[in-house]
Formats: structure tokens, C-alpha cells, sequence
């Protein structure tokens, strides 16, 4: 099962390596700003997930969250050290 750290390295490679058909590049390149409508778009699908949906879809939309926080932090250049000293 593919953990928080493995998503991120992996994200991290598509950043450098930039392979064709990958939406990893694709939302890289439609910058921050994109990025951060996609996060507040998932972060609202959590909420409804999490308060009218099964576990299963809560848990879901979480980790697309997660995914799409991540690549916010590949754009921005964040390493996961960066994030967990303030947790
Ligand atoms: N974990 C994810 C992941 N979670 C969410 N998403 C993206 O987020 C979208 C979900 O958003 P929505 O629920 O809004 O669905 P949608 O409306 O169909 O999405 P869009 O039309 O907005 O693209 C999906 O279509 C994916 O584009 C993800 N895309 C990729 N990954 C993983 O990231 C890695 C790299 O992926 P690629 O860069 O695509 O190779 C792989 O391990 C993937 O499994």
C-alpha cells in the first residue's frame, strides 16, 4: 500500500522526469493558483463525503486532498521536512 512519503517521492520524480500523460505534470503546469482552486474544490467534496457519504467515499475524497495538497507542495518546492516540523 503506497504510504504519504512514497506518494510524495513518487509526485516528486514526475516533477523532474515530466513523463508524457501524467496529471501530475499537467496541474504542475497550470501553476499554483490551479492548484489551489483544485484544494478548496476537494477540501468542499471531504466535507460533503465526510458528513452525507459512506467511510469508503470519505476516505476516498481524503486522499485525493492529500494528493492534490502534494503537488501544491512539488510547485512550490516544500519538502515533507518543511510540513511535519509544524505538526
Ligand atoms: N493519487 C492520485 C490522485 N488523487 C486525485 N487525483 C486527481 O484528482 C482528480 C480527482 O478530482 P475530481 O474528484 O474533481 O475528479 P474529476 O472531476 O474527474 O477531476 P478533473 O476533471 O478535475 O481532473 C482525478 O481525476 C485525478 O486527476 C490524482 N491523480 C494522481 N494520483 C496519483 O499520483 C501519482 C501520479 O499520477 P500521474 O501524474 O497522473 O501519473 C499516481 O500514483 C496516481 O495514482
Amino acid at each position: 500500500m503506497k504510504t504519504f512519503e512514497d506518494l510524495f517521492a513518487e509526485l516528486s520524480d514526475k516533477a523532474r522526469t515530466r513523463p508524457e500523460g501524467s496529471g501530475t505534470v499537467k496541474e504542475l503546469d497550470a501553476g499554483v493558483h490551479a492548484i489551489g482552486k483544485k484544494i478548496v474544490e476537494e477540501a468542499a467534496e471531504v466535507w460533503m463525503a465526510a458528513e452525507y457519504e459512506s467511510d469508503t467515499a470519505a476516505a476516498e475524497e481524503i486522499s485525493q486532498l492529500l494528493y492534490h495538497l502534494q503537488v501544491l507542495m512539488v510547485a512550490k518546492g516544500l519538502t515533507l521536512q518543511d510540513v511535519y516540523r509544524h505538526l
